[in-house]
């Protein structure tokens, strides 16, 4: 049986940037590829249903994640991805190419299902052809403005997706290379139109998922397809009638199941709940009667952590985000593996030279988007992606296409003066080089001097000849260095954007652990700002990422920094999509200008969950009282957080400073820090510095450490920050 590569996508929907085909054609005949295969009918018995739920045999129907894809196929080793993706207890992005790779396939032969999509997939690859004009329009590096313009603004060297209308003719325009088998993207989740249509139904959910449910395998619940087009079921008043809340009944603990409960009855009963909840009318949504809306909530987010194998916390905390409809599709997305893709290395080649020699090679590519003119997605390939002689060369990373966007929001130009502040494995610091044209120095850092390793490998790999790594907690920035001229900070986050890669974030997340690292991205935000040189004749930018989806790690890090460094301001990313970021949540308002940060989503962008902001740093103001005060509560509101030699959160010293028992603490602290950071011992008695004393510090930190390096500080891959 030949073995399909592991980036087979369960749906081949294309990332932004590629033409949608919506055509209702198209939709029916995505509808007849995602009738189960004999193979999956068979999985469906092997299926385990989660503690506390019967699992039914035979007509049983697989959970959402495990009808997408043939089990055997494409799960077998993700632990092995997993791993080498993540491999702290923070997420650590999905760049650590030196271990991922898609398996191999027999050429010529096909995967154990006969769905159409694989015969699309797997069919004769043409050969590229390229026009003249090309050869200066690839060449990103010595023309990356246009990497921040908007679709169409630069001259593109790739075809997009063919669409519905021109799929028996993929033609090709001068700069465009032709691909059989292009992106079908009828699972698009952002498909509204008719698939919104049926919020309003008891029945409602996400869209074609819900419509591929209905008569998919169980005949006795088949739908029909009325004049008007809806599904009419036999369902919902059986349904109604027999729906209970067992986690309400419960008081909102536990899964309490009664008995019998399986998973497929969980799943219905999660479909029919976000049709009561996203109901504008209770009495039209039908809930169970005496139940209140937040009561039918509670259940529907019992029922999507049995479902898809989360604690109810992180569910409850990722449910704030999106309407009921828009979780469903989140928690679905999750379940289903991103688009491999791979960014050209314009160091080594041109991405046309690239596409050519993997597509000779026997791989199955198209460009990634619009928005880049380095990406390409490969769809499949006979050799692992990771290892040919083009990968070893250093001719591309592999690289998530979230993990493109910091960088082209981060627009390096020419000559300038970067830091990368948590760089590890470093697929944005070799891209940033690369935009850099190998000019002008990245200082690559990251606090976990395991994973520099890796960084330095890539750095060599990639013939980044302008980067120095380094292995500093960031936070000691910019005393180790400042004056940069644009600072990337991908902060390590929860990645609960990136749980289709680590799973493991679905069971292993708390509260706290939400705020510990909120407070380190804050600690560190603050950093990245201070070492950034507001006089920068070219530069003067910030931009801070996450592959985490929180608000606490994104919206909130960002408004507290504008809070606590008023000289800085976010402008726009430059990124052509992305759902702005939010202006206020649970009754916390932000900064107005929080809006032009970007969030990014598996199921709106086929990419992974991934957030963006960018500041300009402007020349530091003198604070006004009213400032200084704000500011220095927002700091002293913070625990104290340090690291282990892996750059993992190892303790906190406090939490709240907000009652006159903490005060003398504040004291002991701010005793502490003159003594460490200054060696001025103090008075025990005596008072703590003030507020300006405390600014002045800051600036003095940011001023005296422009450019040069502290003397007798050597920056090497393998040096720790000097402990006082
Ligand atoms: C999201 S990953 C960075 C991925 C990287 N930017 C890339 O594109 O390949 C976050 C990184 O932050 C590092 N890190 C965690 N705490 C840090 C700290 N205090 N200072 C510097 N690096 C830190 C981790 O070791 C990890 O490599």
């Amino acid at each position: 049986m030949g073995r399909r590569a592991k980036n087979k996508q369960a749906d081949p929907t294309p990332l932004p940037g590629t033409v949608p085909d919506r055509s209702a054609n198209s939709r029916r005949q995505n509808k007849k590829k995602r009738a189960p295969s004999a193979a999956a009918k068979d999985e469906k018995s092997k299926f385990k249903a989660p503690k506390g739920v019967a699992a039914k045999s035979g007509k049983e129907r697989l959970p959402a994640h495990r009808r997408g894809k043939k089990v055997d196929e494409v799960d077998e080793d993700d632990s092995d991805l997993d791993e080498a993706l993540r491999p702290g207890d923070f997420s650590e992005d999905e760049d650590e190419e030196e271990t991922v790779k898609v398996k191999s396939i027999k050429k010529g032969k096909k995967a154990a299902s006969s769905d159409d999509e694989d015969i699309e997939r797997t069919g004769p690859v043409k050969q590229l052809e390229f026009s003249d004009s090309e050869d200066e329009d690839d060449q990103e590096g010595l023309n990356d403005d246009d990497e921040a313009l908007p679709v169409g603004q630069h001259a593109f060297d790739l075809d997009e997706a063919p669409s519905d209308e021109d799929e028996s003719d993929l033609e090709m325009d001068g700069d465009d290379f032709d691909i059989e088998g292009g992106s079908d993207d009828d699972d698009m989740l952002d498909d509204d139109d008719e698939d919104r249509d049926e919020e309003d139904s008891a029945f409602a959910s996400s869209g074609d998922e819900d419509e591929a449910m209905v008569g998919e395998d169980d005949d006795d619940e088949k739908g029909i397809e009325g004049e008007d087009g809806d599904i009419q079921t036999n369902l919902e008043d059986e349904l109604e009638e027999t729906y209970t809340l067992p986690a309400v009944d419960n008081g909102g603990e536990g899964e309490e199941f009664e008995h019998g409960t399986s998973l497929r009855d969980v799943e219905q009963r999660m479909r029919w709940l976000v049709g009561v909840c996203m109901g504008k009318d209770e009495k039209t949504s039908k809930g169970v009667p005496g139940k209140s809306r937040s009561d039918h909530f509670v259940q529907l987010q019992h029922d999507i952590a049995t479902y898809f194998g989360y604690n109810t916390f992180l569910v409850g905390k990722l449910m704030k985000l999106f309407p009921a409809d828009e979780a469903l599709a989140f928690f679905e997305s999750n379940e289903s593996p991103r688009p491999v893709t791979i960014r050209a290395n314009t160091l080594r080649t041109r991405r046309r030279d690239l596409a050519q020699a993997l597509i000779n090679r026997g791989a199955n590519l198209e460009p990634i988007g619009k928005w880049s003119k380095v990406g390409l997605q490969v769809f499949e390939s006979p050799v692992p992606i990771g290892a040919t002689p083009e990968y070893l060369a250093g001719h591309y990373m592999l690289q998530a296409a979230s993990s493109f966007l910091p960088v082209i929001a981060l627009a390096p130009q020419p000559e300038e003066r970067v830091l990368d502040m948590a760089s590890a494995p470093g697929g944005k610091t070799t891209y940033i080089s690369a935009l850099l044209q190998n000019t002008g120095i990245v200082f690559a850092n990251d606090s976990n001097k395991a994973r520099t390793k890796s960084l330095t490998a890539n750095v060599h790999r990639m013939g980044c000849k302008n980067v120095v790594v380094c292995n500093y907690d960031a936070r000691e920035f910019p005393k180790v260095m400042g004056g940069f001229d644009r600072v990337l900070l991908d902060a390590p986050c929860s990645g609960t954007g990136v749980i289709s890669k680590d799973a493991s974030v679905k069971v292993n997340k708390t509260e706290r652990d939400f705020q510990l690292l909120a407070h380190l991205q804050k600690q560190l935000i603050l950093c990245a700002i201070d070492s950034c040189n507001p006089n920068s004749a070219t530069g003067g930018y910030v931009v801070y990422s996450t592959c985490s989806v929180t608000v606490d790690e994104n919206e909130s890090v960002v408004d507290y920094a504008l809070r606590k460094r008023p000289h800085v301001k976010l402008v726009e990313t430059g990124l052509e999509f992305g759902v702005p970021g939010f202006k206020s949540f649970e009754g916390k308002t932000f900064h107005p200008s929080v809006s032009l940060t970007r969030r990014f989503y598996p199921h709106k962008h086929n990419m992974d969950g991934f957030f963006v902001a960018k500041f300009k740093i402007e020349k530091r103001k003198k604070p006004s009282k009213a400032a200084e005060v704000e500011a220095e509560a927002a700091e002293e509101e913070q625990p104290q957080l340090k690291l282990d030699e892996s750059g993992m959160i190892v303790e906190e010293e406090k939490t709240k400073f907000d009652d006159a028992e903490d005060r003398e603490l504040i004291q002991e602290s701010k005793r502490k820090h003159l003594l460490k950071t200054k060696g001025i011992k103090l008075n025990p008695k005596s008072k703590p510095a003030a507020a300006s004393t405390k600014k002045g510090e800051d600036e003095d930190a940011t001023t005296k450490a422009q450019i040069k390096m502290p003397k007798g500080k050597k920056v090497t891959d393998s040096r720790r920050p000097k402990k006082a």
